[in-house]
């Protein structure tokens, strides 16, 4: 029986790639009537097996189990967020980026970073607002975050975000406008995912009717076609967890005098004296305790 990988729900059918062929298209499959009565639904991203029926279809026997599964976009098996962030128009946002390191942190996700738009720095440059990236890029790397610079209008560094795809489920995130699409369609030759002004698109989101599907990579990558959380999203995890999304706090929280410290005021607190030591960055640290303050507030809340 063959093996294959849901890339595209619709209409109750599943197209599958067989694992086998590269290259070959998906096969249009129905799912087994037995999943309903189980409760099971299988997902983009699903590996399957799956029968070929006589007329060229297929129908879906057995899914695979599944090592993740994200709500948005719905996908399973999902391994890699490449979180994507414009240097300028918007400008570049660095707490929003940690609020999504957070998200992909408690996902269980790798993370890459493409910051993108790198042709608008020159015109920059001289400015007030002028961001200084070499830090920035260093500052992520050392975390262990690869980051790239990229400008999808000039081809610069799209092929390294490209080979970072290489065999894997991946989920691209940042805000409207930031260049998601643009950065998609620069590696994929012959996809046109649609792009616009950021005006045009403050209506409805753009997104809400459409259908995940995972689009194809000649590196036998898959990315999926829509962003996965936005900056609306809340974060999910606890106050006693959020540390724990910060990869470089770790090894000092392990030297904290208490056992679930927030690393906020407690006495002997390793985190708040390797930040005051320059070992932790200021930013990331006045971040966490932005974040810890907005997870408490949201709890009062409800
Ligand atoms: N100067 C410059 N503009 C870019 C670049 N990449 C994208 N843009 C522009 O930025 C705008 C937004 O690009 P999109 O690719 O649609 O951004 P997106 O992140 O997919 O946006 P949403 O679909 O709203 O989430 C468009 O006007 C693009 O032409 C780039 O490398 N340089
Ligand atoms: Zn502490």
């Amino acid at each position: 029986m063959p093996a294959g990988l849901i890339v595209k729900a619709l209409s109750g059918y599943y197209y599958v790639l067989p694992e086998e062929a590269a290259g070959v298209e998906s096969v249009q499959c129905r799912a087994r009537g037995v999943f309903k009565k189980r409760g099971i639904s299988p997902l983009v991203g699903d590996r399957v097996q799956f029968e070929l029926t006589e007329n060229g279809e297929g129908t879906v026997t057995e899914v695979l189990p599944r090592t993740s599964e994200l709500i948005r976009p719905p996908v399973a098996n999902v391994d890699q967020a490449v979180l994507v962030f414009s240097i300028d128009e918007p400008a570049l946002n660095l707490p929003l980026l940690d609020k999504f390191l957070v998200h992909t942190e408690s996902a269980g996700l790798d993370t890459i970073i493409a910051l993108t738009k790198r042709d608008l720095i020159e015109r920059q440059e001289g400015e007030a607002e002028a961001v200084d990236l070499g830090p920035v890029v260093e500052l992520y790397e050392s975390i262990g975050y690869p980051m790239f610079v990229t400008s999808a209008k000039e081809g610069i560094g799209v092929e390294d975000v490209l080979a970072k795809l290489a065999g894997r489920i991946s989920v691209f995130a940042g805000q409207s406008g930031v260049g998601k699409s643009s950065l998609l369609n620069a590696m994929v030759p012959g996809l046109s995912l649609e792009t616009n002004a950021i005006s045009m698109k403050l209506g409805r989101g753009k997104h809400t009717t459409r259908h995940v599907e995972l689009i194809r990579l000649q590196n036998g990558g898959l990315v999926a076609d829509t962003p996965g959380f936005s900056q609306l999203d809340f974060l999910q995890v606890e106050a006693e967890g959020l540390g724990g999304c910060f990869r470089e706090f770790l090894p000092y929280a392990e030297e904290c005098r208490f056992r679930g410290c927030l690393h906020l005021h407690e006495p002997d607190c390793r985190v708040q004296s390797a930040q005051e030591e320059g070992l932790i960055s200021a930013s990331r640290y006045n971040n966490y305790l932005q974040f810890l303050q907005e997870i408490r507030d949201k709890k009062r809340r409800y």
